[in-house]
């Protein structure tokens, strides 16, 4: 069974590098609560009923989002187009009580909320560990290390790195090799998401003595 910290940030080396997906896993195999403090693109975007689709749990497990912009853009730019600014002071940790909870950002670390605020200085805000999600091909040692970088140079602490796609051996040991960062777990590709059973998912993926 993973030992995940009680409550974490789930960001992530882009956009669609499967954040919401991961989460879903981790509320799924937690039983956790969900919170994604800025959603764009709503609608029809939302990543709290895509988790609560997925994981099929009640309207108990979710808080609602603080900001929601209708442009599936950065944040900056469409709370701009809405006459909207995001500030820290909006944002307060929900309190998930004795449950796990699980937070989702928007796209990678150095994006946008406002104009010199970006989502690491949310993270900071917020006091949250990072669970940082990768994709596993081509290409993820460079954005991978891009973030891990960032995270450290501003002191933020990495629960560790979810490498989500396509087995790939080598990359796998080098995320973690090179990072010293713990890799936490593979999620394969999955080619029908809703018939997964996201709990057993949860236990192989984040099984620490799997065999990667
Ligand atoms: N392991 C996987 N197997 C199959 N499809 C996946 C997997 N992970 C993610 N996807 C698909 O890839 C797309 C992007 O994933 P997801 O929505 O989780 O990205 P995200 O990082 O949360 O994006 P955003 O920055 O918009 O929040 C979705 O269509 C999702 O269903
Ligand atoms: C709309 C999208 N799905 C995300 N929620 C927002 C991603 C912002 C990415 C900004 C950027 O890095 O260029
Ligand atoms: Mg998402």
């Amino acid at each position: 069974m993973a030992n995940l910290p009680r409550r974490f940030f789930v960001s992530g080396t882009d956009t669609d590098i499967g954040k919401t997906f991961v989460s879903a896993l981790c509320v799924a195999g937690l039983s956790a609560m969900y919170w994604k403090p800025v959603q764009t693109g709503f609608p029809p975007d939302r990543d709290r009923d895509t988790v609560q689709r997925l994981t099929g749990l009640g309207d108990d497990h979710f808080f609602p989002e603080r900001f929601c912009f209708k442009e599936p853009i950065s944040p900056h730019r469409a709370a701009e187009k809405e006459k909207s600014l995001i500030r820290l002071e909006d944002f307060v940790l929900p309190d998930s009580g004795d449950r796990h909870l699980v937070v989702e950002g928007a796209g990678g670390l150095l994006v946008p909320l406002a104009d010199h605020l970006y989502m690491t200085d949310l993270i900071r805000h917020l006091d949250l560990p990072v669970l940082l999600v990768c994709r596993t091909g081509l290409g993820t040692l460079n954005h991978t290390f891009l973030s891990v970088e960032a995270l450290k140079n501003r002191g933020i602490p990495i629960v560790g790195i979810v490498a989500n796609g396509p087995l790939h051996r080598d990359n796998l040991e080098d995320l973690t090799r090179m990072t010293g960062v713990p890799l936490l777990a593979h999620v394969p590709f999955c080619d029908d998401m809703q018939k997964q059973d996201l709990k057993a998912l949860f236990d192989s993926c984040f099984d620490p003595e799997a065999d990667r």
